[in-house]
């Protein structure tokens, strides 16, 4: 991969306006349409040659023979040893997927199946609570146990007719004990989901919740269910394994909410439109596996991505969603991009030699524009913003809010390209009639340097179907970006130290181990912190 001829054409980069000066059909030529999509990426710098040497490095990066080898099951996880096949999980084509020579899709859609029956009766009644109907849903996990259904059921709030469904991840008691206030134990279930069922996160606070449960009913174990790769570390928990809905260790944990991990989504919003939400997922691995490079959405996303942080040295990307429902999507985006690509180590045991996965953030729009985006159009350091908008809401009473948010996300990409000249400031800055140096002096703090790229994916409505598709065009994306980084996007190794470091600490600040040993900042604190 030549690095440095990227990071060349990065630092030559034209402005945007000039790239729209010299083609009048630039917003044409530099976008998009993927079924109902529209990627927009024209408001960024990047020239005709500039994206035929990105694809270029694609090709010889040889992201379709990569891509071609994560769908056909090869073990692309070299770290773990173990294939990639969450996209297996959302395979509605009917057509077999292998994995050392035996077709996985009998077993994930006799899962489904189960996941969709049991789903029904919580819904319907049948399956009832020692109290009666289940009124309320609890998910305790974390991480891609949590991110994925907790996203994905706040953004598909309209199709939300299921019970009550809550989200408890944090291993501070506040998250367990908030959400168990004023929750009836004999209305509901409890969802342990954990792919290892080892996480100490997880496993404290589904003991907390067993306990709070015990008191209430005769039978708390009744009312649980778990989500995990280990149905023996289910049962040791002891819940029964006709409510133990598995998955293999091929589906890493960022990408699992397709499966059973996605249960208490299926509850929410009910069996047929989580299927649709698979359908989108589906739809956007066949364009995936199918479109030309050129043509191809999640490469383009990543290539736009590999020339923002390693071609112009843009090291963070925002994303800002307008669309209040996705609010936890960068949330989610975090894990899923900065777990995948947050490495310095390639494939062959070498050193990275560039900066790898970008620091990801966001909010929804219009709130971040209140907060943080003065730093977006006038802070020293450059933004790449990825923004999201739909054609329609979920309020047909209220359009007229709606017209304004797309004028609002629309504005913002408008205004960070464009930006406002001095002379520009001036001239406001004379009609408000200041004049001499108070004018020059005041003008140049309303000048927007302009020239900030960002790109804009326009979707028709925030369905179940559209969120299966923006979510897998994410995941594809990540995984395009780091192949061509030469990196494992499918292992989190990085997380690991902390775990061993607070499991030693633990006996440390109970005072039963020394803090010998420790650093002295360390044993400092563990002084401070561990007095009771
Ligand atoms: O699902 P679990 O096994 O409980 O894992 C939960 C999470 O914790 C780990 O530390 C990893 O960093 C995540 O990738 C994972 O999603």
């Amino acid at each position: 991969m030549n690095w440095a001829a990227l990071k060349a054409r990065g630092d030559a980069r034209p402005t945007i306006r000039a790239l729209f000066d010299a083609n009048a059909d630039r917003a044409i030529a530099f976008s998009l349409r993927a079924d109902d999509l529209l990627f927009d990426y024209s408001k960024t710098h990047l020239s005709d040659a500039d994206r035929d040497a990105l694809l270029a490095m694609a090709e010889d990066a040889d992201v379709s023979g990569k891509r071609d080898a994560m769908f056909t099951g090869e073990k692309i996880n070299e770290t773990e040893g173990r294939a990639v096949l969450h996209t297996a999980l959302r395979n509605l084509s009917g057509d077999g997927v292998f994995l050392d020579g035996s077709d996985v899709m009998a077993e994930i859609e006799q899962t489904r199946a189960r996941m969709a029956e049991f789903a029904i009766a919580v819904r319907d009644g049948s399956f009832k609570g020692q109290g009666g109907r289940i009124t309320d849903v609890i998910n305790i996990g974390i991480g891609g146990s949590d991110l994925g259904p907790a996203m994905a059921v706040l953004a598909l709030a309209p199709y939300h007719d299921g019970p009550r469904t809550h989200f408890v991840s944090n291993v501070d008691g506040a998250d367990i004990a908030d959400t168990l206030d004023g929750l009836n134990a004999d209305t509901t279930l409890v969802i342990v989901a954990s792919k290892t069922f080892t996480t100490i996160e997880t496993m404290t606070n589904a003991k907390t919740a067993f306990d709070w449960m015990a008191e209430s009913v005769s039978d708390p174990a009744a009312q649980f269910a778990a989500l995990s790769s280990s149905t023996e570390k289910t049962a040791d928990f002891g819940i029964s394994a006709e409510r133990v809905f598995g998955f293999e260790d091929w589906v890493g944990g960022r990408y699992s909410m397709w499966g059973p991990i996605g249960l208490s989504l299926m509850i929410a919003i009910g069996p047929d439109n989580f299927t649709d939400f698979l359908r989108g997922g589906h739809d956007m691995d066949r364009h995936f596996k199918t479109a030309p490079l050129a043509e191809n959405l999640p490469v383009l996303l990543a290539l736009i991505g590999i020339w923002h942080n390693q071609g112009c040295g843009f090291s963070t990307r925002a994303v800002l969603p307008y669309e209040q429902r996705l609010a936890r999507l960068p949330a989610y985006l975090q894990q899923l991009e900065m777990e995948s690509n947050g490495k310095s180590v390639a494939m062959d045991g070498k050193d990275v030699p560039v900066h790898t996965g970008p620091i990801v953030w966001g909010e929804p729009g219009t709130n971040g524009q209140h907060a943080f985006y003065q730093l977006i159009h006038q802070g020293t350091r450059v933004v790449p913003c990825e923004f999201m908008v739909g054609i329609e809401g979920q309020e047909p009473d209220l359009t007229h809010q709606h017209d304004l948010l797309i004028a609002n996300c629309l504005a913002q990409s408008e205004a960070l390209m464009v930006g406002r000249s001095l002379d520009e400031a001036r001239e406001i800055m004379r009609k408000k009639g200041l004049e001499g140096d108070e004018l020059e002096r005041q003008a140049r703090h309303r000048v927007f340097p302009g020239d900030r790229p960002s790109t804009t994916l326009a979707y028709p409505k925030l369905t179940p179907y559209v969120l299966g598709q923006i979510i897998a065009l994410y995941e594809h994306r990540v995984f395009v970006e780091g192949v061509m980084l030469g990196i494992n996007s499918y292992d989190q190794w990085g997380v690991e130290l902390g775990k061993e470091l607070a499991t030693a600490l633990s006996p440390i600040l109970s005072g039963e181990v020394s803090a010998e040993g420790k650093d002295g900042s360390t044993r400092m604190l563990v002084e401070h912190l561990g007095r009771r």
